[in-house]
């Protein structure tokens, strides 16, 4: 089975050759334009550009399956979430969504970005390492190292995944 990434970021291959472990596939890493902001701003913003990163990895690889994968944040009565969104394209299915955990960033990353700022560098500058953003990921800074990137996203293939297994055992109750 051939299967489509859309990017090339490290922490985001390993969760989806993670996800897959069981299966014998091909995995594509390509990068594709989100088609959103470099940063995006709110979930749906960030749905959309997983869903579209899927849609052209699937498209441009000529894959059995296009895997979008897109970090963002999301602004709440409680100050700025961290947001991770996924979605798996297939022919013949509706893109798959899923979510990823979630937590509050600090005052001073959310005012880095409220002017414009995008976190990858903002997390480099503040924790003082580089690349942050394709190793343990803001999530992983802000927690310690209990949950970094490639996990947080390993979570949110399995959702992907088992939507997916899902819908093809229930394809005729779910198409209806
Ligand atoms: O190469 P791509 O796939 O684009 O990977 P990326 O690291 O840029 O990730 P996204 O585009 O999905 O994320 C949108 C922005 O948010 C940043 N970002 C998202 N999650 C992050 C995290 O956990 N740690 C650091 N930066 C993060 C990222 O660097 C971008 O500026
Ligand atoms: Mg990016």
């Amino acid at each position: 089975m051939l299967i489509a990434i859309g990017s090339k970021n490290p922490a985001k291959i390993a969760a989806a050759e993670n996800a897959f472990m069981d299966y014998k596939i091909d995995l594509i890493p390509i990068d594709v334009p989100s088609g959103v902001n470099e940063q995006p701003f709110s979930d749906e913003e960030t749905i959309k550009g997983a869903v579209n990163r899927a849609q052209a990895a699937a498209e441009m690889a000529g894959a059995d399956i296009g895997i979008g994968l897109e970090g963002g944040v999301h602004q709440s009565d409680y100050g700025l979430l961290l947001c991770n969104w996924g979605a798996l394209a297939a022919k013949g299915m509706q893109p798959i969504i899923a979510g990823g955990a979630r937590i509050l960033l600090p005052e001073e990353i959310a005012t880095s970005l409220m002017a414009g700022e995008e976190l990858g560098p903002v997390m480099d500058e503040y924790s003082k390492k580089q690349n942050v953003r394709k190793n343990e990921g803001a999530v992983g800074i802000f927690t310690n190292e209990y949950v970094n990137r490639a996990e947080m996203f390993s979570h949110v293939m399995k959702l992907l995944l088992g939507q997916y297994e899902y819908q093809l055992k229930n394809r005729d109750r779910t198409l209806g």
